[in-house]
Parts: structure tokens; sequence; C-alpha cells
């Protein structure tokens, strides 16, 4: 499901931070590298009336020289929007109005996306007679907020709901395979996606009636309807976007949200880094599938070993997406190419699989006996019988008789056998318990 994503821009100081804390929710932090500094960005995920959505902390602002200040909020502003739905322009109400503010608000009047203006720091029913001084920002009505009395924010959450734009991937049809390429920056992505594209059997499509800006590409090959997910910045490499290419790691996260199936690519010279641990982790728990694309094999000096080398090395440490296929290619060298299609194909069939409620039964029941199930106190973990609820990811119910009973060593081994079986290659696997009462 597309959710939604809401930036917050503003001056050190004027409470943005504040304000996040008191509606974040599970956060993800991400580091950026810059030369000389490591910086948190905060992603976190924020829910109001039953809409989830994404908001980002566009980055503290080290105060330095006013100089500083200023090219940092603009830089700000520039990934507020070109990756935010919905932008939240935050101002000290306590300070009044700044030059500053009024440099940053040129900029987001240019934005066809939602700006809303919003005052913090009116900590009482009163405005301040500076308040009126924001309508001359050009943005609106601005919206009074006491970030630490919690005053108003209701109010705001119910504007920034009433702003986000309309379920994006309603577009396309059931059958399309939505597919996700992330990674970090200078990896290859837009090579892999371009290359792709330019084979000959790859028709790029245009999508009609559309309003937003065009940031997907829908395509077909061979009958099969596909669509990379969020290719906007990445395949056509503007000036802002040069300004906001360490910002592609907020967009892999938003962009794993849509996609059915992730192209997870790491760069041969480098391996799998932190980075890519984080956002595979990522796709992993929210149920995606997941192809590892290891690209510029060119470069690699090669011996025999050199492939279960770096097979061994991608294991150990995304150990928790064994399922994942990992392929070998050079976007530079086309070598290996064709693979990314055909595995995206087969992995996004795996991941929409539907089992027989008998032959599933029969291999619990066979798991079961090879390997008895866990007990605790005299009493031992009873499985009564296992269905297939859902698909993409696929998902099972057992029944039991006591939860407390289970191990998660134990549901590992049962995912082990269910994947013997049915393979489920690419995907995670869920497995829920059901308790059920007696013997009956
Ligand atoms: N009176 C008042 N003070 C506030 C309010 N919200 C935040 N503050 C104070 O303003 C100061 C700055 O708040 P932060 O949330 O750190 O501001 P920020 O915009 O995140 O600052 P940077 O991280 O430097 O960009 C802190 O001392 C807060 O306690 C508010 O609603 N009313
Ligand atoms: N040797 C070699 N170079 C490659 C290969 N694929 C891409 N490159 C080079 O790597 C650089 C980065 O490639 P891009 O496709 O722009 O990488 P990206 O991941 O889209 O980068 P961002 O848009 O910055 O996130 C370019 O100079 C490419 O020519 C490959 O398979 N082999």
């Amino acid at each position: 499901m597309a959710k939604p994503i809401v930036a917050i821009v503003g001056r050190p100081n004027v409470g943005k931070s504040t304000f996040f804390n008191r509606i974040a929710g599970k956060r993800i932090s991400i580091v950026e590298d810059k030369p000389g500094v490591t910086r948190d960005r905060i992603y976190t995920e924020a829910e109001w009336l039953n809409n989830t959505f994404t908001m980002i902390d566009t980055g503290g602002i080290e105060p330095d020289t006013q100089d500083i200040i200023l090219s940092q909020m603009r830089r700000q502003a520039e990934i507020a929007i070109e990756t935010a739905d919905v932008i939240v322009f935050m101002v000290d109400g306590r300070e009044g109005l700044t030059a500053s503010d009024e440099d940053v608000a040129n900029m987001l009047r240019r934005t066809k996306k939602p700006v809303l203006l919003v005052v913090n720091k009116i900590d009482t029913k009163d405005l301040p007679s500076s308040f009126y001084d924001f309508y001359q920002l050009g943005l609106g009505e601005p919206i009074p907020i006491s970030s630490v009395n919690s005053l108003g924010l209701g109010d705001l959450l119910d504007e920034i709901i009433a702003k986000f734009p309309e379920d994006r991937d309603e577009i396309y049809e059931d059958d399309t395979i939505k597919v996700a390429v992330i990674g970090k920056p200078n990896v290859g992505k837009s090579s892999i996606i371009n290359t792709i594209l330019g084979e000959e059997r790859v028709i790029v499509s245009d999508i009609a009636g559309t309003t937003r800006d065009a940031i997907d590409t829908p395509f077909t090959h061979e009958e099969d309807k596909y669509v990379f997910i969020d290719t906007a910045g990445i395949r056509r490499k503007s000036r802002i976007h040069e300004n906001i290419e360490k910002y592609s790691v907020i967009r892999s996260f938003t962009a794993v949200d849509r996609a059915d199936v992730c192209l997870l690519v790491i760069d041969a010279s480098e391996g799998v880094t932190e980075q890519d641990t984080k956002i595979a982790g990522y796709a992993h728990e929210q149920g995606k599938s997941t192809i590892i694309v290891v690209n510029k094999w060119d470069v690699v000096e090669k011996d025999t070993h050199t492939m279960n080398q770096y097979i061994k090395d991608i294991k150990d440490k995304l150990s928790f997406m064994l399922y994942a296929p990992i392929l070998f290619v050079s976007a530079k060298t086309k070598q290996r190419m064709y693979q990314i299609l055909e595995t995206i194909k087969f992995v996004s069939n795996q991941h929409a699989m539907r089992v027989q409620t008998g032959m599933l039964n029969d291999i619990i029941g066979e798991a079961t006996l090879l390997n008895q199930p866990p007990s605790d106190k005299g009493k031992r973990l009873k499985i009564y019988y296992a269905t297939q609820v859902s698909v993409r990811p696929p998902t099972f119910i057992i029944f039991i008789n006591d939860r407390e009973l289970t191990h998660f060593s134990y549901t590992r081994y049962l995912e082990n056998k269910i994947r013997e079986a049915f393979g489920f290659e690419g995907t995670p696997i869920w497995i829920q318990y059901r308790e059920k009462g007696g013997d009956e």
C-alpha cells in the first residue's frame, strides 16, 4: 500500500523535533554519510484516524553561520519538495517572521505539492499580534500549534490527512508486477533499469490520466505487465537530484512500501554495507520479496571461488533472507542481465503462490513426526492443522493448543519444511498461531 510521506521543514529551534516526537511511532533512523559528518535522519511511521503515513525529519541544522543555515534550509526544502506528498513548514510564533522564513517560503510557493504553514510555540489561546505577519508568506492560513502543550495538533493532523493524494497504486491492474529497485547511490540502479528498458522485447508504456508527476515507469515484456516504482529521480538525473541523491535511502523505504518485488542492488566492489542490511531488513519485515543483484561484476577479479565467497558473505550479512535469489550481473557488459526479468517474474509468482490445505497438512504432519514439537513442564505443543490464509507474502495460520509452548526455532523448522516442499523462493513466509481450545 502506498503510504503518503510528510516532511517537516523549518529553521533550527522552531520546535520540529518536539513536534516530531509528539506524533512519531516506530522509528527508523537513516544514517547519511557525508565527509566528516555522520548524522541520523529520522524516518518514522505515524498514524492518525486510521491513516498511516511516513514522516521524515529533513534534518537538524547545525546552528552555524547565517549563510550555512540558509543553504541548509534550502536543501531541506528541496528534499521535501522532491520526496514528500505534504510539506509542513514550521515557523516560530514567539520569534515571529524572519528573513530566512521568507526565503524558504519563496521556494515552497513554487511547488505544486501542498504546503501547510504551521506556527509553533503558540502556547495559549490568544494569538500574538506578530502571528498575522505570517500571512505575508503567501502560503495560506497559518495554523497555530503548541508542540510542548499539545495544542492544535489534532486539527493540524486533520489538515495533513486531507491533503494526501489519492492512492496512486490504484492505477495499475492487479496483475502488474510492482518492482522497487533499491540500493545505495552509485551502485548502478539507473544503469540496470535503463538496460532492462532498452531490451528488445520490452515496451515502455505511458500512464494515461494521472495528474501526478510520472514517478513510475510501467512496461510490458512478453505480455507480462511490470512497473518500476519511483524511478523519476533515478532515471532523470536533474540538478536537484544530484543534490539529494543521498536521500535515495529515504526513497528506497517508500518504494519498498509500494512494491511486490525488491531488487536490492549491491556494488560488487563494495559488498553488503550496513545501509543495505537496514533496507533489506525493512523489505523482509514488510513481507516483500527480494532479489539480490550484485552489479558491476565486470570489475571484480575472479577465480573459481570468487562467486561462492560472495554468496557466503551475502548469506552471512543478510542471514534473515536466505530465501532471496542472488544474481551476479553487469549493467555495463550486459552479462546475465536477461536473468533479472525472468527472476522477477518467478519470484512474484512465488510471492503470490497458494498451496493446497491437504498437502500443507501432510507436510506439517510429517514434520512433527520427524521432529516432535517442543514441550514445557510436561506439556507438549500440539499442532491441529494449518491453512494458508493469504498471499503477498504467503501467510499461514497454524492452530495449536497453547501459544506459550511455541518456540521460534520450531517455527523456523516448520518454515524450512514448507519451503522444502513448496519453494516460496524469494519471499518471506509469515506463520501465525491460533489457540484452539480442547482436543476436539
Ligand atoms: N514554548 C514553547 N517552546 C517550544 C515548543 N516546541 C518546542 N519548543 C522549544 O523550542 C526549542 C527547540 O525545539 P526543537 O524541537 O529542538 O527544535 P528543532 O526545530 O527540532 O531544532 P533543530 O533540531 O535545531 O532543527 C526547545 O527548547 C523546545 O522545548 C512550543 O510549542 N512552545
Ligand atoms: N564497471 C561497471 N560500472 C557500472 C556498472 N553499472 C553501472 N556502472 C557505473 O556506475 C556509476 C553509477 O551508476 P548509476 O546507474 O548512475 O547508479 P545509481 O545507483 O543509479 O546511482 P544514483 O542515481 O546516484 O543512486 C556510473 O558511472 C555507471 O556507469 C557495471 O555493471 N559495471
